[in-house]
């Protein structure tokens, strides 16, 4: 009998769908394969970590999957857009309904936390003719910042800078978010609350998660775990976290 994160897999629908991609850097005698025919459906809502060992093509298959490179070889689906040979025109809308956390949080040091969590909705139409002051507001609040909205990131720890990197890419209620070693520069304790905030997050907003990381610490949180070696997808499932840990 199917697990209740089975059934909901089953009726959930797929945000992406990789399909036989295959991916090289370099050219001539330098070139050189990193990704080999790589087969994969994510779900909406679904939180999937991606670990393995340095090398081992996460950072270029979660880049993929995020739109934020195009496809070589074989179909890769996001939002149901094919972007095998993709434009950058197409790649920079597709970009803009997903959220981006990154280690190092890239926020804008001359802005403020409510700032940086403004811009990205700045972005988009739709919020044009919203306070979009308010919903700033609002989302450093659930990260737990509520009385830090006007400080500037120098003036914030680690972990605090990293919530407002997740409020930043969760305020437009994107359908997926991609996360690349997001606890890699924070304490044990505040890696911990970053990844289960997010986790709450994304769950409320039935978001996608694809998260990179070496940190075992934090394995817990995923729906499902993909392992990669070199540039092969080894084990992917929901199994898999019970053996990791
Ligand atoms: N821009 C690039 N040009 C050439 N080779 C690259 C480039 N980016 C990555 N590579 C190579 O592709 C392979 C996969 O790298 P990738 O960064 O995807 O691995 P990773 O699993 O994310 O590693 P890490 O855990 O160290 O971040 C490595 O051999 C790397 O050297």
């Amino acid at each position: 009998m199917l697990d209740t994160y089975s059934q909901s897999l089953t009726t959930a629908k797929t945000v992406i769908k990789v399909a036989n991609i295959n991916h090289y850097f370099g050219t001539g005698t330098l070139k050189k394969q990193v990704l080999f025919n790589i087969n994969l459906e994510i779900k909406s809502g679904e939180i999937v970590i991606m670990t393995g060992p340095s090398g081992s093509g996460k950072t270029t298959l979660l880049s993929l999957m995020g739109g934020l490179r195009s496809a070589q070889e074989g179909s890769l689906k996001i939002l149901d857009q094919e972007i095998l040979g993709a434009s950058k025109n197409k790649l920079t809308k597709l970009r803009r309904q997903i959220g981006y956390i990154f280690q190092a949080h890239n926020l804008m040091t001359f802005l403020t936390a409510k700032e940086n969590v403004r811009m990205s909705l700045e972005l988009h139409d739709k919020y044009l003719n919203q306070d979009i002051n308010a919903k700033a507001k609002v989302m450093l609040e659930a990260v737990g910042l509520g009385d830090k909205i006007d400080y500037y990131p120098e003036d914030l720890s680690g972990g605090q800078k990293q919530r407002i990197a997740i409020a930043r890419a969760l305020v437009s209620h994107p359908q997926i978010v991609l996360a690349d070693e997001p606890t890699a520069s924070l304490d044990k304790q505040s890696g911990r609350d970053v990844v289960e905030l997010m986790q709450k997050l994304a769950k409320e907003q039935a978001c996608t998660i694809l998260l990179v990381t070496h940190d075992n610490r934090i394995l817990d949180i995923a729906d499902r775990i993909i392992y990669m070696e070199d540039g092969k997808l080894k084990s992917d499932g929901v199994d898999v976290v019970a053996k990791v840990n």
